[in-house]
């Protein structure tokens, strides 16, 4: 009770004759927060606890995640220790053998997790639960369904066509923050791959759901986690949001249902399949939410890396080039005379295969692979459905959450000598679940395929049409990379201000060499 200082608490109303019940009501929830927070496993295969329990734990994880659960190893000096966060008792997991058992388990759930770091409303066991399930299989399925070879090759000249009408908006030569102009690529990208045409193809409307989507992500706050009953402003301008956008989306099928003419995009394949509209709303808001941040903080540091070395920018042009030299030429000239201008870049990339994006661009790979491990500063998280279980000899109880930081490998100088360098040369540790960009064991991606030939399709466009500079605030070329914050977990972004794209427009892209 000390830290919270009860007696003196108790005092101050008495004196101030603050009414008595709010001063019961207030008091029943200190206590219930202070028993949530004092019971701890006492079985002697719990996991240690973190000492001298405050309330600062709970802001550090919701907070400084990555900086707390360094902490929270070093003054435990185990692989694994355990806090609560309110009613949730989260046990954080390191090591080889912690990250084995976290990647495998069966009963670790990974969207019951999901839903309560996010703040959304408790489950009811059995009832929303199953629902969710069933749900996410429909959605899981569509997501394949945009994957497929077809629909991936028709992709292509869209996603490029829609970039080469942002890049022309830009001035000719200029500095931009990659994580405000390369996000809006990838998030036009996003949409016009996720959704539906009728936004895609409106500029202002492709703008207004970007809004729209990041009030979304800012909703969700340590209050929204924490009292996900509690109406919260950020809960209610997430609320808000999410109706905005939900009314977009329904307008948009309504239009289209009473149109009859159907459209090649995902929106017909959820209308072809008579889908219900929880799935379409899922599928639209869960995955553009989830796939725009996730290919756009990716693609922006690709980018911040390219600007910082020179060598790997010089290597992934010429791939790209080679690309171009190898499979456009004799598919341009069969273009028909509806399409762009023979000279335009975006002509000359989109009629390079799918397969060829997919097999014939090892540097591409390359880049994207480091890029991911030193941006991508996630937190695997599940929650124990049942039974209790054991993760590297300790006891999981059911209902735990779990959470795993892929920090533990990616920034590990065992596995990646001097880890924080952008060095995509470096030999990669042979051993399984060392490298977790795309996740493992269980869980893996399954946006994966849609993701890297986004970020390939935006880093040929810009490689090809312009030339770039990785500056300070100053305007001063940073042949250093700045530090990704791994304290922000969505975009890694380093203070404001630091780090900034120095481009120009190369008025006379090089003939592709030969
Ligand atoms: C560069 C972009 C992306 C990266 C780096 C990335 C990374 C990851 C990682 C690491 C996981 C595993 C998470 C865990 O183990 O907790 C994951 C899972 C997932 N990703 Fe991605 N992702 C990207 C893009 C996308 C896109 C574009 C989509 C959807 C269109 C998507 C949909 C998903 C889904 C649905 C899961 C969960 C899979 C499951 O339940 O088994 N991702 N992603």
């Amino acid at each position: 009770m000390h830290p919270f200082g009860l007696i003196a608490l108790l005092q101050f109303l008495w004196e101030h004759e603050i009414p008595s019940l709010f001063v019961l009501v207030a008091l029943g929830l200190l206590l219930s927060v202070v028993f949530l927070c004092y019971r701890n496993q006492t079985c002697q295969d719990a996991p240690a606890t973190l000492p001298h329990f405050t309330l600062s734990h709970i802001a550090s994880f919701m907070k400084q995640r990555h900086d707390f659960l360094a902490w929270g190893f070093k003054v435990t000096n185990q692989r694994l220790f355990q806090f609560r966060l309110l009613r949730n008792n989260v046990v954080v997991v390191s090591g080889e053998q912690g990250r084995k058992d976290f990647f495998n388990a069966k009963g670790l759930d990974i969207h019951e997790a999901f839903a309560i770091l996010t703040g959304d409303l408790p489950l009811l066991y059995g009832v929303t639960t199953e629902r969710r399930r069933q749900l996410v299989a429909k959605m899981y399925k569509r997501l394949s369904n945009v994957q497929r070879n077809e629909r991936l090759t028709d992709l292509i000249p869209e996603v490029l066509n829609d970039c080469r009408r942002h890049l022309q908006s830009w001035e000719k030569a200029g500095s931009l923050d990659p994580f405000e102009k390369i996000y809006e690529l990838t998030f036009q990208a996003t949409v016009r791959c996720l959704t539906c045409t009728e936004i895609a193809d409106e500029p202002k409307l492709v703008a207004r759901c970007k809004q729209l989507f990041e009030q979304v992500e800012r909703g969700i706050t340590p209050a929204t986690v924490l009292f996900p009953w509690f109406p919260s402003p950020s809960m209610v301008m997430r609320a808000r949001a999410t109706k905005q956008l939900y009314d977009i989306i329904v307008n948009t099928m309504k239009v289209r249902k009473q149109s009859g003419v159907p459209r090649n995009d995902t929106l017909q394949i959820f209308l072809d399949s008579e889908d219900e509209l929880a799935t379409v709303m899922g599928f639209m808001m869960g995955f553009v939410t989830a796939g725009s941040r996730t290919t756009g903080t990716s693609a922006s540091w690709l980018f911040i890396y390219l600007g910082c070395h020179p060598k790997w920018r010089h290597e992934a042009r010429a791939e790209v080039k080679k690309l171009i030299t190898s499979h456009s030429l004799e598919t341009v000239s069969e273009c028909n005379s509806n399409s762009p201008p023979r000279d335009s870049s975006s002509t000359a990339l989109s009629s390079i295969p799918l397969s060829a994006w997919e097999n014939e661009t090892p540097v591409l790979d390359t880049l994207i692979r480091e890029a991911i491990r030193l941006s991508q500063a996630y937190v695997a998280s599940r929650r124990n459905i049942g039974p209790d279980m054991y993760i590297d000899g300790k006891v999981i109880p059911t209902g735990a959450l779990v959470v795993y930081p892929v920090a533990d490998v990616h920034l590990d100088p065992t596995l990646y000598p001097d880890p924080w360098k952008f060095d995509p040369a470096r030999p990669q540790p042979k051993c399984n679940l060392t490298y977790l960009g795309w996740g493992g064991g269980r869980t893996t991606c399954i946006g994966s395929r849609l993701a890297r030939l986004n970020i390939k399709l935006i880093a040929a466009l810009l490689l090809v049409d312009f030339d770039f500079d990785t500056v300070d605030v100053s305007g001063g070329i940073v042949d250093s990379p700045p530090k990704p914050n791994w304290n922000d977990p969505v975009t890694c972004r380093p203070a404001q201000g630091q780090v900034f794209l120095k481009y120009k427009r190369l008025d006379n892209p090089e003939p592709p060499s030969s």
